[in-house]
């Protein structure tokens, strides 16, 4: 359960105080997520999310977050609308962590994705992305190429803990996407981390997207592979069947240029080491007390080595 700061009834009323949103009603912890501490509270106006912002968000990054998430609400992507105060300000301080009211989305995440899910995630990446076109803020994606290599610095020497041989594997990995990492791509404002459990279905549709806090301005075709490597890799095992309907949904809302096609393969790997740097960084920094499951760094290990051996062939060449 990510709870990392306890909110008690007192401190959520006294926020609730600069709002126009009503009593509350009730204040709830939520089990699901890594990164922040979120509640869901109900109060006399409806339900909504509180999240306190933890560890790897950095407070200068906010705005940007908050104003893609508005941004693309307003032009019809379920995502969630950040709710500003009596003084039209959505950015709070709460227990001395910076902290956000936003609307509460209705559906449940689908942990066991087929290609039909996978066709919708893959047209919402994409209505994501030409909804984004003319947004105007700019983040540089600091969970890119160089902030892996200064992440493997961290783990580095430590994370034969984990498993053995993985420092080898991650150093000629920096070494191999140096070379070949796309120099130039399509590129606006990118999710950066949709994986399933940040999109909602209810009624067999998708009715939300959450967890901007990864967002960034990025390769749109790289966003597409951190979904292919979420939605695609079950159980250990690549679904083919899964990548290709997802591909068709992205194509279905926007073009994939033949250049952006052929970086898939560079893409997915670069994609699975990013996972696997940060799932093994957290694995060896486990913060004492905090409810939170820490995810399998080897999962992204083992993606990683499929990738490897299978480049070439591409997301819907791969063996399931
Ligand atoms: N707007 C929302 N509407 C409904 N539920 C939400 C909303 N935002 C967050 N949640 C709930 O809170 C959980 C955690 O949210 P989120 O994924 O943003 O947290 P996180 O700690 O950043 O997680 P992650 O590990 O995915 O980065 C979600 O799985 C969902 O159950
Ligand atoms: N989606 C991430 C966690 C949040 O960034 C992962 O599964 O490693």
């Amino acid at each position: 359960m990510a709870v990392y700061t306890h909110v008690d009834e007192a401190e959520a009323k006294a926020l609730l105080g600069r709002y126009d949103l009503g009593g509350l009603l009730a204040l709830r912890g939520v089990a699901e997520g890594v990164e922040n501490t979120n509640y869901v509270l109900d109060t006399e106006r409806g339900r909504f999310v509180l999240t306190l912002f933890e560890r790897r968000v950095r407070k200068a990054d906010l705005p940007y977050f908050l104003a893609l998430m508005s941004h693309l609400a307003r032009k019809g992507v379920p995502a969630p609308n950040p709710i500003p105060d009596r003084e039209g300000t959505a950015l709070q301080n709460v227990c001395g962590r910076p902290a956000v009211i936003i609307s509460f989305l209705e559906g449940r995440a689908n942990m066991r994705p087929g290609p039909a899910q996978c066709r919708q995630a893959g047209a919402l990446l994409a209505r994501l992305h030409t909804a984004g076109a003319d947004f105007p803020l700019h983040r540089a994606n600091d969970l890119g190429p160089n902030g892996w290599r200064a992440l493997a610095e961290r783990c580095a020497g430590q994370s034969g803990r984990c498993a053995p041989g993985l420092d080898a594997l991650i150093a000629e990995e920096l070494s191999a996407l140096a070379r070949a990492w796309p120099q130039s791509l399509p590129a606006g404002a990118a999710h950066a981390d949709l994986f399933p459990d940040n999109v909602f279905f209810r009624d067999g549709a998708v009715s939300g997207v959450i967890d901007f806090y990864f967002a960034c301005t990025e390769f749109y075709a790289y966003d597409l592979a951190v979904c292919l490597n979420s939605w695609c890799f079950l159980d250990r095992r690549w679904s083919a069947d899964n990548a290709a309907a997802m591909i068709a949904g992205y194509r279905e809302i926007r073009a994939l240029s033949s250049a952006e096609r052929a970086a898939l393969p560079i893409l997915l790997r670069g994609a699975a080491l990013r996972f696997l740097l940060t799932r093994l960084y957290d694995w060896l920094n486990q913060v004492e007390g905090a409810i939170v499951k820490v995810k399998d760094p080897l999962e992204y290990r083992d993606l990683l080595i499929l990738h490897r051996a299978a480049a070439p062939k591409g997301p819907e060449g791969l063996a399931s």
